[in-house]
Formats: structure tokens, C-alpha cells, sequence
């Protein structure tokens, strides 16, 4: 039932370590695609209406130049000149001519005889132009001969429409154009156009949207009241989008692929550490180490506190806080507290007789405080030739949660014993002011990260103090653990803390490595550096 549940994480977690990011590509290869085409779509937007722009102060040149007429005559050969030298000053403009009765009488190009007919005036512009927006002057240029004519007074501009948005050859399937909103008029267009994109732009200066076949932009001019348009093909967003798909989605599954192997491999250790830690424990493999814990005050070692290491055979060093909460979790902490009391038996008296009045001090989780079977345990300790009780310090430690009331009788009794009992790690974890106030125990242990922001402006720095005062009220000696510097060290000192322990001292050591530190004189040993 177990290996199916195993399997079934397993499985989902290969699924959905590869489909998440192949979707995550998917997406990004849309939103990438979709921008990159909406960038391009308002560059030519803008190119279209700088152009029309022009256009439109090119064609009011026109008209402040030819307002005033020299003589009475509107085509005389003068006025016919002045309208031939404002034409060849203006790119856009193609001819500048005289209106009379919807006829072009005369222009830059000359007189006109009877006029060219313009036919009725479509609309008139916001700025009071009268436009016509594809009139066959009969000079068998501009597209099909057709131009675009913006008339005011009596005074005709004639634009090349197709000027307008003769550019992005290279991109003849998009269709692009310009249009008055007035008149809701096209003035120059280039592909397809639907009349509803027009309406899309409300009151805004620009607007994307998809129209289902074209993903379509508007751009709202400044200066007149015309609108470009781009519509980009919906061809192109697919392919592009399979341009960026081709890339992204190979990536994804190289790391999705890599983070499902991750996390199978992950769960995999984790559901094999039980029978790893048991394996380990039958080979004998865990190590104790012992770190000195020092007076403050003259930097004596006064006891050694045993922490555990596993050099693992095969696979790389695991920290005892994972694999003493794994160990509680799997039930095992019993046979590890259990080992790790064996090797205390034989280790301390070999300490205890360099330093006899030093203690060894002993970490138990909260479900060796839960049971009774421990104080079986450390009687047998006791028993041990050279240990006295008050040679050995328990450090009550919660990687899980510890029921004072179950607890009480039981510190109770260890305390009974003559073995002094610390609260470890307080302030963080499970401990808590009810512990202190239910279990009746001998020292406080300051938890690191208080220590480590002693004297800094971080929010826990007030909290060192607090617990110090606490400590103070119920009579209990205080450790201040994780000093890693002479600043904490001068600020747990003068705030009253008697003992410490931490990296500025000494680190934790093999007992080969201790035994030596031990043997050195009292006075020497505060002042041997920690090992690296
Ligand atoms: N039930 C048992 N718990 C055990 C046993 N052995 C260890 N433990 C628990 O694991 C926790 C982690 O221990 P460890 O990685 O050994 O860390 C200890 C020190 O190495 C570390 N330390 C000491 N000085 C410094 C320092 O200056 N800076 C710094 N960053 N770390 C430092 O602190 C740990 C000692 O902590 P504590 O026990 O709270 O005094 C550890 O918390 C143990 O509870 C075991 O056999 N049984």
C-alpha cells in the first residue's frame, strides 16, 4: 500500500515536474510572441502617422503660402509660379492648386481649361478641411491616378495617398492604412480592413487587440484627427510563437526533467533515511563530538556538551539537526538517545577524569522526556565507573513538541538523580515560557540566533535581555550558546551571563581531539584557539 503511495507521489511528481514548466513555457513563448508582434505592429503605426503628420503641415504650408493671391488672378501666370515653388518645396504634397465650383481650374502644373472635376467633398476634416479621398486628376500618377485632396477655401492640396504608407515592403501581408475619425473615413490603406476595428479605439491614444484573424493596432495622432491602423496577420503570431515554442519548450524539459529527478531523488532519500539511519546505527557509524562550554568570565572549560555526527559511508554528511528530527519522526530517537548514551559512558570518565569538575551535558528530544524507559537509561550511566551525577547535564532539546506535563515527572526525577537538567534552544522551536514555569530545571540555554544579534539593530536583539531577566527571576543559570564573536561575548557579560559556548571559544571536537585540549593545564586551556 505504501510503495503504491510512493509510486503514485513519484509519478505525479514527474508529471507535473515536466508539465509545469513545458506550461510555463507555453505561456511565455505566447506572451513573448504577442509582444514582440505588438512592438512591431506600433512601429509601423508610428511610421505611418509621422508620415500622415507631415502630410497634414505639409498641406497647411500649402495653404498659408497661396492665400494671398499677387492679383485678382487666381491662375495668372505669377500666382502659377508661386503655386509651382511651393510644390517643389513639399515631398508629400503632389500639386497645390485653385478650386473653383468642386473644379480644379489651375494648379502647379498649369491651367486646367473647363477644371478637372473633383467630385462632391466627402467630409470635412476637424480642422475645417474639406477632403476628398480618391480623385482621378487625370495625370496618370499616384495609385490608379488617384489622389488624396485636402481643400481649404478655394485652395487644393493633392497628396499621393499611397505615400502615406509606402513603407515595410517587406511586410505586404500586414495591412496598414490611416483614417479620419470624423468621417470614419479610410484616406489611405494598404490589405484588408474592417470597418469595426475603427470603433475600437473609444477615447484612448492607442489601442492592441485581437480581431480573431489579425492582432490589430490603432494610434491616434496628436495633431489631427486621423488614426493608423496595423493589422498583423495571425500567421505571423504563429509562427513566431512556434519560433519562441522551439527554443523554450526544449529548455523546459531539460528542467523540468532535471527538477523531477531532483525531487523523485529527494523523496526518494527521504523515504530510504529511516532505513539508512537504522542501517547506520547497527554499523556504529554515528560519532560523538563534544564541545567545551566555557565561564565567561575566565574562559574556563566547564563542561562539554555531546553532539552527534554521522560521517556516512556512502553519500555526504548529513547535520544532526535533519537527522535527529527524522529519527524522532521514524521512531528511532530511542535507539539513538540509547547509542549516544553508550558512548557517553565510555567517553566521560576519560574526561571527567582530566577535568573533574567538569560536566558532560546531553541532548534529549521530547519523546525521551516523555517515557520513563530514559530513566532507566541514565541510571545505568550513573552507574558507569567515574561519572558522578553531577558530572552529567541533560539539555532538554525540541525538534518536536514537549507536553511539560508528561515531562514534569519525569525531569523531576532525572533531577532526583542528582543529573542537572538545561532547557536547550529557548525562545525557539516548541519551547516556551510554560516550560520554564512547569519543568523545574537548573540552566537556560540562550538559542544562537538571539546571540547573533546581540548589539545589532535586528528585531531579535532585544531578546537576549528579556530572556537573561526571565532566566534571573527563576533562579536558573544562563548559557549563552553560538558566540562567535568578542562583542557578543562582552554584551552576554555584561548583561550577567555566566557560561557560553561557541565557534570564538572552541568548536566541536572528537573525543581524540578533546581528551588532548583536557589534558593541557587550567589556566592554558581558555586560551587555546577554536579548531578550524
Ligand atoms: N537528541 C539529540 N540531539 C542532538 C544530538 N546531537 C546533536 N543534536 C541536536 O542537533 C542540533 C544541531 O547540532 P549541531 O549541528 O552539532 O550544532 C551544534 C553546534 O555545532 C552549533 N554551534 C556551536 N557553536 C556555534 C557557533 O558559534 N555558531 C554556530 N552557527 N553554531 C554553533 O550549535 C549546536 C549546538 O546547539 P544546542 O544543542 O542547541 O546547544 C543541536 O541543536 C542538538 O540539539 C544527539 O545526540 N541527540
Amino acid at each position: 500500500m505504501r510503495k503504491k503511495l510512493t509510486t503514485t507521489i513519484v509519478l505525479a511528481v514527474g508529471i507535473f515536474g515536466i508539465a509545469l514548466p513545458v506550461l510555463a513555457a507555453l505561456y511565455l513563448a505566447h506572451r513573448q510572441s504577442m509582444d514582440a508582434e505588438i512592438r512591431l505592429a506600433n512601429t509601423m503605426a508610428g511610421e505611418i502617422l509621422r508620415r500622415a503628420d507631415a502630410a497634414g503641415d505639409q498641406a497647411i504650408a500649402a495653404y498659408t503660402e497661396l492665400s494671398t493671391p499677387e492679383d485678382g488672378d487666381p491662375c495668372s501666370d505669377a500666382r502659377l509660379k508661386r503655386m509651382r515653388d511651393v510644390d517643389l518645396n513639399l515631398s508629400y504634397v503632389e500639386v497645390v492648386g485653385y478650386v473653383d465650383k468642386d473644379r480644379l481650374v489651375c494648379s502647379s502644373l498649369g491651367r486646367h481649361g473647363e477644371g478637372i472635376p473633383l467630385g462632391p467633398v466627402e467630409f470635412v476634416s476637424s480642422r475645417g478641411a474639406s477632403v476628398r479621398t480618391s480623385v482621378d486628376l487625370g495625370l496618370g500618377t499616384g495609385e490608379d491616378g488617384r489622389f488624396l485632396i485636402l481643400q481649404k477655401g478655394s485652395l487644393a492640396a493633392a497628396l499621393h495617398p499611397e505615400m502615406l504608407i509606402d513603407t515595410f515592403q517587406d511586410r505586404k501581408d500586414i495591412a496598414v492604412g490611416i483614417f479620419g475619425r470624423t468621417g470614419r473615413m479610410r484616406l489611405s490603406s494598404r490589405g484588408e480592413f474592417e470597418t469595426k476595428w475603427m470603433s475600437r479605439l473609444g477615447g484612448a491614444t492607442s489601442a492592441n487587440f485581437f480581431d480573431g484573424r489579425h492582432l490589430v493596432t490603432l494610434l491616434r495622432s496628436s495633431h489631427y484627427d486621423t488614426v493608423a491602423y496595423v493589422a498583423v496577420p495571425a500567421d505571423y503570431l504563429r509562427s513566431r510563437l512556434y519560433g519562441f515554442f522551439s527554443v523554450l519548450v526544449p529548455i523546459a524539459l531539460v528542467l523540468g526533467a532535471l527538477l523531477s529527478f531532483g525531487i523523485v531523488r529527494l523523496a526518494r532519500q527521504r523515504a530510504s533515511l529511516p532505513a539508512e539511519l537504522k542501517a547506520a546505527l547497527r554499523r556504529g557509524e554515528f560519532e560523538m563530538y563534544y564541545q567545551p562550554i566555557v565561564e565567561l568570565a575566565t574562559r574556563r572549560i566547564v563542561g562539554f556538551e555531546a553532539l552527534m555526527r554521522w560521517p556516512r559511508r556512502d553519500g555526504p554528511r548529513l547535520r544532526p539537526d535533519l537527522f535527529i528530527p527524522a529519527a524522532e519522526d521514524c521512531g528511532l530517537i530511542t535507539q539513538f538517545t540509547d547509542y549516544m548514551l553508550k558512548r557517553i559512558a565510555v567517553d566521560a570518565p576519560r574526561l571527567i577524569e582530566r577535568r573533574p569538575h567538569c560536566y558532560v551535558s546531553v541532548n534529549l528530544g521530547s519523546s525521551d522526556l516523555h517515557s520513563e524507559a530514559i530513566l532507566d537509561q541514565l541510571r545505568k550511566l550513573l552507574a558507569t565507573r567515574g561519572i558522578r551525577p553531577q558530572c552529567i547535564v541533560v539539555e532538554a532539546t525540541e525538534h518536536s513538541f514537549l507536553d511539560p506535563l508528561l515531562a514534569r515527572p519525569i525531569v523531576a526525577e532525572i533531577r532526583a538523580l542528582g543529573i542537572r537538567v538545561a532547557i536547550d534552544d529557548f525562545g525557539t522551536g516548541f519551547s516556551s515560557l510554560s516550560h520554564l514555569t512547569t519543568l523545574q530545571t537548573d540552566f537556560l540555554k540562550i538559542d544562537k540566533v538571539f546571540v547573533e544579534t546581540v548589539g545589532t539593530d535586528s528585531a531579535t536583539s532585544q531578546v537576549a535581555p528579556h530572556i537573561i531577566r526571565i532566566a534571573e527571576t527563576l533562579g536558573l543559570k544562563v548559557i549563552g550558546e553560538g558566540v562567535e564573536n568578542e562583542a557578543q561575548a562582552a554584551f552576554l557579560r555584561a548583561h550577567g551571563v555566566e557560561f557560553a559556548q561557541g565557534w570564538l571559544f572552541y568548536q566541536a571536537m572528537p573525543i581524540d581531539e578533546i581528551l588532548k585540549l583536557a589534558e593541557r593545564p587550567l589556566d592554558l586551556a581558555g586560551a587555546t584557539p577554536a579548531p578550524a
